[in-house]
């Protein structure tokens, strides 16, 4: 069995790694031709986890045609911002039943789209697109540590193809019939995240972090219902699982991001500098719009989107917080 995954960032590249040791050859579409040339001389991507040597029977293009025909399985992860245009120019060459999983985490500007959704926008069949979340920084899975993620499906079938290509003994992989819960959870807590690193960077302690987490589950969990998600999802690994993972993690680019950022640092610099995508950035905006249209209150990636997108200083946005008098700990769940 061939599998098809588009995107050679980190991530796609440790799936990369995971899915090789269940079928028989796994195709990557890289953005840069110079990434392809590189996994496929010395089985090591050049620009991203470059410690890690892929399997054999990982190969590489910058051929979308040439990635996807034949596959029986294919796997995006690309960024956010780049999944509409790529899924569009894959749909051509993808069947309409081959079953599809998504590993970006985002919402889509305008649209509110989740990621699922614009991969479905763009290649139809959207019951056999499936999401897989969960806390799994690349370069921990890369080194084999155990680690479990879910994956959300409306096709229960659809769920158990990819769980197959991607268990092993180092990955637990569970399964969820909450796409948008899964999907929302993802996205928000890139948000989360960097807000837990500006509070760092600015020489906040632990229970700030805690204050942030727990008032950022609330949140997640508000955004979630209001998008028709379930809120128990929360609780699982697409939630708080990957939240407290991003909020902690040295290898979360989101946090690092915050306390870069709380040091003066802009999101362009840290992101030239990393080559690598801050999706909490974005989300700040999405969410927010998202957030706005559905009535929801979301403070602290209101206070985000402010500092990051409208000139308002991090005095400013903390001002805003704790200017907000505590009320009931949980509220806007109602239906
Ligand atoms: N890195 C990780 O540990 C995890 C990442 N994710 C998610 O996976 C998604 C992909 O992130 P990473 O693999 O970490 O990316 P990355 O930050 O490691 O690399 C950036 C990627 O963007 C690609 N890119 C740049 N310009 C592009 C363009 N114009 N069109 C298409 N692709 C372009 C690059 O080729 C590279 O693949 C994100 O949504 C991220 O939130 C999810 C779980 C874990
Ligand atoms: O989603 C992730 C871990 O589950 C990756 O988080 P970062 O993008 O912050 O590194």
């Amino acid at each position: 069995m061939k599998i098809a995954l588009v995107g050679a960032g980190s991530w796609g590249t440790a799936v990369a790694g995971l899915v090789a040791d269940s079928v028989d050859s796994v195709a990557m579409w890289a953005h840069s031709p110079q990434t392809a040339d590189g996994i496929n001389s010395n089985h090591v991507n050049p620009r991203y986890l470059d410690g890690y040597r892929l399997p054999d029977n990982v190969t590489a293009s910058s051929s979308l045609q040439e990635v996807i025909d034949g596959a029986e399985g294919v796997i995006f992860a690309v960024p956010s911002t780049h999944l509409r245009s790529v899924a569009h120019e894959a749909a051509v060459y993808l069947d309409d039943s081959v079953p599809v999983l998504c590993l970006t985490k985002g919402v889509e500007l305008t649209s509110g789209l989740l990621m699922t959704e614009v991969i479905g926008d763009e290649i139809g069949h959207p019951e056999r697109i499936a999401a897989l979340s969960g806390p799994n920084h690349a370069e921990e899975i890369c080194r084999g540590g155990l680690s479990a993620a879910v994956i959300a499906s409306e096709d229960p079938e659809v769920a158990e193809f990819f769980k197959a290509a991607l268990i092993s003994p180092a990955l637990r992989v569970y399964v969820s019939p909450d796409v948008v819960g899964v999907e929302m959870c993802g996205a928000t807590k890139n948000i989360i995240a960097i807000v837990c690193g500006i509070s760092a960077g600015s020489g906040y302690g632990d229970n700030t972090l805690a204050l942030i987490m727990t008032r950022g589950l609330a949140e997640i969990s508000r955004l979630v219902h209001a998008r028709g998600g379930d809120p128990m999802t929360c609780m699982g690994l697409a939630g708080m699982g990957d939240l407290v993972a991003t909020c902690t993690s040295e290898h979360s680019r989101n946090r690092s991001f915050g306390v870069a950022f709380a040091g003066g640092t802009s999101l362009d610099e840290y992101q030239q500098r990393s080559h690598m995508v801050v999706e909490g950035a974005a989300a700040a905006r999405s969410v927010s719009e998202l957030a706005r249209e559905l009535g929801v209150d979301a403070p602290l990636t209101f206070a985000l989107e402010r500092t990051l997108y409208h000139g308002g200083t991090l005095a400013e946005a903390l001002e805003l917080l704790t200017d907000r008098f505590p009320t009931q700990e949980f509220y806007g769940m109602d239906d």
